[in-house]
């Protein structure tokens, strides 16, 4: 049996995945951990997942490495200077892994790989996040990664910057600038988590687009980074290797 804890456990996302752990074989539910409770209670896990915020999930990845806990993280707002921290961490205690994803649903997974695939043919690029009106984070972490993908997969290509005449603008009005790619952040009651990758040539469009229409689309691919990340020392970013795709 691996224990889990669950940081962020009465969450809409930390409820969900204790639900999951507590159903899946092999896995054993030993701590549900929320904001102002002990993470001590977390000891005798062999797993950490956490589903908190962006504010506080440093320091529960620091608790992690420290203690030697392998980490499962859906966390958001992961900036390149946070990720150097944590591999700075982790270089001090080499046998723990923390796997750390913007999205753990395969769809968005797959999204995000032929919004990549795509990016190259295409000389206009726009991307548009649909997300429940509680979320604390614009962009959407899923957003920012494809967008971060989108113009590698744009400079490797040499494509220049996207075609824009705007020279007079309300601000906001074009979105987010992501690395040259615009991202717009739409928050409407009744939706769970939705984007859509607009990709735009003389005379044609492509969109991909993919929905999560319920939290437990995430579930399966946290499980396989929970059962995963223990063989897999150090930082690694996103489930794409873990499912095979790519
Ligand atoms: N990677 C992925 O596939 C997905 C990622 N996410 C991300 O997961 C995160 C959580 O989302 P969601 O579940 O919707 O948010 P919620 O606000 O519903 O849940 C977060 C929970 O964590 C608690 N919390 C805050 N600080 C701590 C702490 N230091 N220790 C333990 N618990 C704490 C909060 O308590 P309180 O409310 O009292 O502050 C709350 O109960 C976000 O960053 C979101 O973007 C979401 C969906 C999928
Ligand atoms: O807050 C959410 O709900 C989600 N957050 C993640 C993100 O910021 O990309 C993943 C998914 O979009 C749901």
């Amino acid at each position: 049996m691996t224990g889990v804890a669950v940081f962020g456990a009465k969450g809409r996302m930390g409820s969900e995945v204790c639900r999951a752990v507590e159903a899946a074989e092999g896995l054993s539910l030993v701590a549900a951990l929320d904001v102002d409770d002990d993470l001590a209670a977390a000891a005798s896990a062999e797993v950490v997942v956490d589903f908190t915020s962006p504010d506080a999930v440093m320091r529960n990845l620091s608790w992690c490495i420290e203690h030697g806990k392998h980490a499962v993280v859906g966390t958001t707002g992961f900036t390149e200077d946070r990720l150097d921290v944590l591999r700075d961490q982790l270089a001090e205690h080499p046998g723990v892994g923390v796997l750390v994803a913007a999205n753990f649903s395969i769809g968005a997974v797959l999204m995000m790989h032929f919004a990549a695939q795509a990016a190259a043919f295409y000389e206009s690029v726009e991307i548009i996040e649909l997300h429940h009106p509680n979320k604390v984070d614009a962009p959407s972490g899923t957003a920012a990664a494809t967008a971060r993908r989108v113009a590698a997969a744009r400079a490797a290509a040499a494509l220049s910057a996207p075609p824009d005449a705007t020279t007079q603008e309300l601000a906001g009005a074009r979105g987010a600038s992501v690395e040259g790619v615009r991202v717009h952040s739409v928050r409407l009651r009744g939706l769970v988590a939705h984007q859509e990758v607009l990709f735009g040539a003389e005379g044609e469009t492509l969109t991909i687009r993919h929905d999560s229409l319920d939290r437990a689309s995430f579930m399966p691919g946290v499980i396989a980074g929970v059962r995963a990340v223990g063989e897999r020392p150090g930082l690694t970013i996103g489930i794409e290797q873990i499912l095979g795709v790519g």
